[in-house]
């Protein structure tokens, strides 16, 4: 549509914010994230509170990962939705993931790492619990700016301790030939929030309200928010959840980490009372997260599956 190289999307300076201190930048920021959600369910943050070199090492760690054997790969397996390997499928040849559940619980990352080195990777383990720490640190800090600047602050603590986080990490190689080839199919993520770092490579887009697909084209040391269904409906429709995809195009590969805040089993996503009135009446009936994503993934699934799992007709 022409529109791919506009830089539409909203980059928000988190320098200085810390999530016990409030800063003097505190409200600035808070209105600025919240415009970005309503209008794009995402939004590029720099945040100067990861150490320099750790993305880097990071990304160094995720080439080795993905060069183990497909065989090593494949023993991360979940009996969850989205969390093993992914990876060789004909609709998205060029993808490949491999997630870590519960990546915060003590031991998850290490038992992660010596299951795919057998010899252990002390660079790969640490730097990827760091890494974490530092996107969950981001992660609160952000659910806390959104929650207040609804007048929801009351419900801070619950929000947070409703989810757990999953890190999952993200291939792309790049196409064998000069064609744009479709990375990630488009989608809404189906969780509460997603932080998203990426290398030097772009490709991931991201559709507006009138339905442009823009590019997403973070700085080396910048991370992107993802507004995910469950968000979308615990706020009652207040913030959007974005749409997008991965398109490949040049000759480098792409790596990303995505670090996932999952409702925990058994939790019900229900819109507080104070996000329901005349003027917004209940979208979606109160629903179990988890048995959303089992219906997502059968056949009735798709584009509207929140609305057709519990909209409110
Ligand atoms: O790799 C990316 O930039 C996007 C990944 C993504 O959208 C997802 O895993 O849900
Ligand atoms: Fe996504």
């Amino acid at each position: 549509m022409g529109s791919e190289t506009i830089k539409l999307l909203p980059t928000i300076n988190f320098s200085q914010l810390e999530l016990e201190r409030k800063s003097p930048n505190w409200e600035s920021v808070k209105s600025q994230v919240k415009l970005a959600l309503q209008e794009f369910g995402c939004f590029e943050a720099t945040f100067d509170q990861i150490p320099r070199d750790l993305p880097d090492t990071v990304i160094q760690g995720l080439r080795q990962l993905f060069e183990l054997p497909l065989q090593t790969k494949l023993q991360n397996m979940s009996n969850k939705h989205y969390r093993g390997y992914i990876g060789q499928h004909a609709v998205v040849p060029l993808y490949e993931s491999l997630g870590i559940d519960d990546a915060l619980d003590l031991g998850s990352i290490e038992r992660f790492t010596n299951l795919m080195w057998s010899e252990g990777n002390p660079d790969f383990s640490t730097s990827m619990r760091s890494f974490t720490e530092k996107l969950s640190e981001f992660d609160q800090i952000v659910r806390k700016l959104v929650l207040e600047s609804l007048g929801l602050e009351k419900y801070i603590d619950e929000h947070i301790e409703s989810t757990n986080y999953l890190v999952r990490v993200q291939k792309y190689e790049a196409p064998k030939n000069d064609e744009t080839e479709l990375g990630l199919t488009a989608h809404t993520d189906k969780n509460m929030m997603t932080i998203l770092y990426q290398n030097e490579v772009n490709g991931l887009e991201l559709q507006t309200k009138d339905g442009h697909w823009i590019t997403v084209e973070p700085s080396p040391n910048s991370l992107i928010v993802i507004i995910g269904d469950a968000f979308h409906a615990w706020t009652n429709g207040r913030l959007r959840s974005a749409y997008h995809r991965v398109m490949m195009k040049g000759s480098v590969d792409r790596y990303s980490v995505g670090l996932f805040s999952i409702p925990k089993e058994g939790y019900i996503i229900k819109a507080p009372e104070e996000m329901i009135d005349e003027e917004h009446p209940l979208l979606y009936k109160p629903y179990d997260h988890f048995e959303f994503v089992k219906f997502f993934y059968t056949d009735q699934g798709g584009l509207t599956a929140l609305k057709a799992y519990c909209g409110v007709v």
